[in-house]
């Protein structure tokens, strides 16, 4: 190393060093304020609140500091006027009096040249420079000169600019996924920077950065609108909880924890939708249709009784007669209101009581010589008291229009499925009381619960009776300090402020309301009318109309970020076009974007992948992989001990460091995991594992340093396309069966 070179990796450190003793010394003081919260200062109203917000906001930043530790600088730009920023993960500030930027946030628009600037267009810089640290240490630095006229040279130069880039390509897999801040390439920091609202898909072959993207885009959303997020919250939704679990420390690293990761099971409050459908079942409960045949079904949960057959309803003062005209003028009325099912029901039940009431009238106030009725008003209202109490009459009227939850009503629609074809239907058919609830299922739900109706006045009220409590108890807290007053200086004019005399009884409450929902995550996990500030979803491609129905009642601002790729679409359920997903929601005004480099999978394996998709459509053209390794993949015929073979082959491929993952077809993983050592067939595998073994389905959005296919003959074209794409080092295949003509 020469002087030069080492002067600037001392200064370097000098740098990271001074970093480094203002984080602690932050840390120490946010975590100073999380124990003081924390401890058990008195159980009073001041002290829930103070610890409260102080926990909140603390331990948010200390989380930040504690998870961007030993990464958080990467970067440094050099203006051409002479002045240097420093780039990380989070931005620092000096203890002086104006604050002094120490370090800045990625997300910073002074940060944003580090990403975009080039030669031709330098944005202001002189030089870019990445920093490496291995916790605390700067082991290397990469510089790139973007002034050519500048001929001071630091000895670091790296003449083509993406050695950092390639390292990270090249480098180990983990089993989680890491975030890309360092490296983010102009075209994906463009999407990632894009505008709040509206609709932005973002669409690009296997590889291509498109979660990267996503995750990084949720980063910037929140630093840029971190008020009205914070509150609304961030949606990230993913094909399956492995993926989420895959991808769940990349925000961490970014200093965001305050995200939901959710998957479509997820997405209806109180239910686990553990159970599996046929593929069939599943693009039947996922068809647009269904909503029209479950608005349908709902529409026959308001009964009529058969003409010439009235209900007959014992009461104190004589029978009462419920007929086809009542119950048919009564479901008029009610329907007329256009409410939900439920919240129609009192109109219902109204006109029914009062059909009836008045034919109790006719009977008891009738005059004998065709005079007007006897009764007076206050005799008509205690009588119909009278018939609104019976309990006969309330069971009539629930036998015609049943209060119905979500569940009942889907769990009954689906043991008499009807406005289906008969195959359809058969195939969705499930006894009550069997089976559980499915991710197909959630959509459903959520359009059951917004044709129903959520009949939320007892909660209302329960939580009005909530607030009140807490106001009288802010008033005794106001009291308590209004006791023990306020303090007169010396001069007898300036007094130190008590807390009565910034807030209100109900302001307090409020406080302490806000206090108690502070995370927006969490109040909308529980709340499935939430509305989200932004909406992330990845595998865009895969979700059914009907589970759009259910996110885009999450967005009415319609402030999504769709990510997928069409070629990778699995479900048979799944729209694959952009055009169909989006015009009944926004028309067509959205914006389109792609990527078309291919980062994970090296060239070499991207063009066998490619033949598999040519197969079917001549036309297709992959995206462009940015490494190529030398290493074809090969294909081995197994002999008639097929899980024998996979275990030399895993032998063979298992990397000594990062990850191998054999994607198989799920009949054969008992018989393959029984031959593997430490390897467990399982829906939920755990991806740190140096080898898992996975489905193609699960295999989806996730990668590993090299992957070992096994009788690819049995896969689909998409599944086998996303299969063969999860690799970015080495691929080999096995098989017993023939294989499919696009790979021989
Ligand atoms: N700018 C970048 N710098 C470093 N690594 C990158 C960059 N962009 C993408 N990558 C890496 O490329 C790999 C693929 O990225 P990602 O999983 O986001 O792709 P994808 O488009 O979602 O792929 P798929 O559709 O196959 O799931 C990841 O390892 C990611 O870290």
């Amino acid at each position: 190393m020469s002087t030069r070179e080492r002067v600037e990796l001392q200064k370097e450190q000098e740098f990271i060093d001074r970093l480094y003793e203002r984080v602690d010394t932050l840390r120490g003081v946010a975590a100073r304020h999380v124990d003081d919260a924390l401890s058990p200062v008195g159980s009073g109203m001041q002290a829930r609140l103070e610890r409260d917000v102080l926990v909140a906001e603390r331990s948010g930043l200390l989380a930040a500091l504690n998870a961007v530790d030993g990464s958080l600088c990467f970067g440094r730009i050099d203006l051409t006027g002479g002045a240097a920023h420093h780039i990380g993960r989070i931005g620092i500030r000096e203890d002086d009096t104006d604050h002094t930027p120490l370090l800045i946030d990625w997300r910073a628009p002074v940060a944003r040249p580090f990403y975009l600037a080039t030669g031709h267009t330098p944005m202001g810089l002189r030089r870019r420079r990445h920093i490496t640290t291995e916790g605390r240490r700067v082991t290397e630095l990469h510089d790139e000169i973007l002034d050519l006229e500048d001929g001071d040279r630091s000895g670091f130069e790296d003449r083509t600019g993406d050695a950092v880039l390639l390292a990270a390509l090249n480098s180990a897999r983990t089993g989680r996924m890491a975030d890309i801040v360092r490296t983010i390439q102009a075209d994906q920091d463009r999407i990632i920077r894009a505008p709040h609202r509206g609709v932005l898909v973002v669409e690009g072959g296997p590889g291509t950065g498109k979660t990267a993207v996503a995750l990084h885009r949720a980063a910037f959303l929140l630093y840029e609108h971190r008020e009205l997020l914070a509150k609304r919250a961030v949606l990230i939704v993913g094909p399956n909880p492995a993926f989420l679990r895959y991808i769940g420390e990349v925000l961490p690293a970014l200093g965001e924890t305050g995200v939901m990761l959710a998957t479509q099971a997820e997405l209806f409050p109180g239910v686990h939708a553990r159970g599996t459908d046929t593929p069939h079942a599943a693009a039947v409960k996922g068809a647009a249709g269904m909503a029209e045949a479950l608005a349908l079904a709902v529409r026959d949960r308001q009964a009529l009784p058969e003409p010439g057959a009235p209900v007959v309803i014992r009461h104190d003062d004589g029978e009462l007669v419920l007929d086809w005209e009542i119950a048919y003028q009564a479901r008029e009325a009610a329907r007329e209101t256009r409410l939900p099912h439920n919240l129609a029901r009192p109109y219902f039940a109204f006109h029914v009581i009062d059909a009836l009431t008045a034919q109790l009238a006719d009977r008891i106030g009738a005059d004998p010589y065709g005079g007007p009725n006897f009764l007076g008003p206050d005799d008509l209202a205690q009588l119909g008291k009278g018939v609104a109490a019976s309990q006969e009459v309330r069971a009539a009227v629930a036998e015609l229009w049943p209060m119905l939850t979500p569940q009942e009503f889907l769990a009954g629609y689906l043991a008499e499925p009807a406005y289906l074809p008969e195959g359809d239907a058969e195939a969705i058919r499930r006894a009550p009381g069997e089976g559980e609830w499915t991710p197909a299922d959630v959509p459903l739900l959520d359009e059951a619960a917004e044709l129903l109706g959520v009949d939320d006045s007892a909660a209302r009220a329960a939580a009005e009776a909530e607030r009140q409590e807490q106001i009288a108890y802010a008033q005794g807290v106001l009291e308590v300090s209004r006791g023990s007053e306020s303090f007169e200086f010396e001069d007898g004019e300036s007094e130190v402020l008590a807390a009565h005399d910034i807030i209100d009884a109900e302001r307090m409450a409020d406080r302490q309301e806000e206090a108690d929902h502070r995370s927006a995550a969490e109040r909308a996990a529980a709340d499935r009318t939430w509305a989200f500030g932004h909406i992330i979803v990845d595998e865009a491609q895969e979700l059914s109309p009907m589970a759009w129905r259910l996110l885009m009642r999450r967005s009415p601002t319609r402030s999504l970020t769709l990510v997928g790729d069409p070629a990778q679409t699995a479900e048979e359920a799944g729209v694959g076009s952009w055009d169909k997903i989006l015009e009944p929601y926004v028309g067509d005004r959205f914006e389109h974007v792609r990527l078309d480099v291919n980062y994970r999978t090296p060239a070499e394996i991207m063009d066998l992948a490619a033949q598999v998709v040519r197969a079917e459509d001549p036309a297709f053209e992959p995206p462009r992989s940015v490494r190529s390794t030398g290493e074809k993949p090969w294909t081995r015929h197994a002999g008639t001990d097929l899980a024998g073979a996979v275990a030399r082959a895993v032998a063979e491929l298992t990397p000594d460091e990062g990850r191998l993952a054999v994607i198989a077809p799920r009949a054969l993983h008992e018989e393959i995991a029984a031959a593997l050592d430490g390897v467990t067939p399982g829906a939920e595998p755990d991806l740190t594992r140096p080898v898992v073994l996975l489905g193609p389905r699960e295999a989806k959005g996730l990668e590993f340093d090299h992957v070992l296919v096994v009788e690819p003959g049995e896969f689909g074209t998409s599944d086998l396309y996303v299969a063969l794409t999860r690799a970015t080092q080495r691929l080999g295949i096995v098989h017993r069966e023939a294989l499919p003509e696009s790979l021989r």
